[in-house]
């Protein structure tokens, strides 16, 4: 595959749920998408927005209700559920947020499962790789511990070893660090950033979390089912880099405390140095804004 390969394609993607005979909700209306090998593309917006919906057809576990969905050049659209489950377990790798390993198997059994699934593994290849896998993503020493001995962030890095078994075309990631606390979700952070850099894997990632995005190559943004055009994305950006408090509201409140501790220090009779120190303190960083 080269490297500007395109992995996935949608092309006039549409999903509709009926909750009744007339009553329907538009998840994704005319979606058109391209993502290429080597990408680390993000999904996000608002709750509703469709995310779910639209990383469930890339990843073939959902049927759009119109449009085409391509997928490594096949046409996956009308595939059965046969075929789809054998095409996921060979080309697409799968990471959730609550990782999914299976709970009676070890590190290194649940890393081996997809590989021994495809037939073209011998236990002992299977065994050698998954060991390889888990020690890349940084839990070789845990390879014998079942999930429920392992760490929320040990266990995501365990399910990143698992769907990088069969050598997927891409991996798709919803919400990789929402169950997981701050440290370990740098860690697993920087493993997506560094398995991107350096083997080349593409990801697709949905996530709420701008620290996620941030990794990102390319945030594809939806709002009522829709892709949100570039120039809007742009918008959203700002909107996100924008302080969520007034900044000349704190300063002037800061300003009036400050105010008040003078004439506090002054009935003590007390140094104002530090109040001095303070107010220089504020009016320099107004003079940098
Ligand atoms: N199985 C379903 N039946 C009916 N409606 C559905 C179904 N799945 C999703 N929807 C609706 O489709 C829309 C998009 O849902 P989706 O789960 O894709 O959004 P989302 O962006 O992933 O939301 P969140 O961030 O809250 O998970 C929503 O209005 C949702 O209520």
């Amino acid at each position: 595959m080269r490297s500007d390969e395109e992995v996935i394609r949608l092309v006039n993607v549409s999903k509709r749920y009926y909750l009744s005979s007339s009553v329907y909700i538009d998840a994704l209306i005319n979606v058109n998408l391209t993502i290429r090998m080597g990408e680390i593309a993000i999904v996000m917006g608002p709750s509703g927005s469709g995310k779910t919906t639209l990383m469930n057809i890339m990843g073939t576990l959902d049927k759009p209700t119109s449009g085409r969905v391509i997928i490594d050049g096949v046409d996956v659209t009308d595939a059965d559920e046969k075929y789809l489950s054998k095409f996921r377990l060979e080309r697409l790798g799968f990471v959730f947020q609550q990782y999914n390993l299976i709970s009676q198997l070890t590190a290194l059994e649940n890393v081996m499962l997809p590989m021994l699934l495809t037939g073209k593994y011998t236990k002992d290849e299977a065994r050698e790789k998954a060991r390889l896998l888990l020690d890349l993503v940084g839990v070789g020493e845990f390879a014998n511990n079942r999930p429920s001995q392992l760490s929320g962030g040990q266990q995501q890095r365990v399910a990143i070893a698992r769907a990088l078994a069969n050598d997927p075309s891409f991996i798709i990631m919803d919400e990789p660090t929402g169950s997981i606390d701050l440290a370990s979700s740098y860690l697993i952070l920087d493993l997506v950033k560094l398995l991107n850099k350096a083997i080349g894997v593409t990801f697709v990632i949905a996530t709420h979390n701008m620290e996620v995005a941030a990794i990102g190559s390319r945030i594809i943004y939806l709002r009522g089912g829709r892709i949100v055009s570039e120039s809007d994305l742009a918008r959203i950006k700002e909107e996100f880099s924008k302080l969520r408090v007034d900044q000349l509201t704190v300063i002037k409140s800061y300003l009036r405390i400050l105010d008040l501790e003078e004439k506090r220090l002054r009935r003590l009779g007390q140094d104002l140095g530090e109040i001095e120190r303070r107010r220089d303190l504020v009016n320099s960083f107004i003079g940098s804004t």
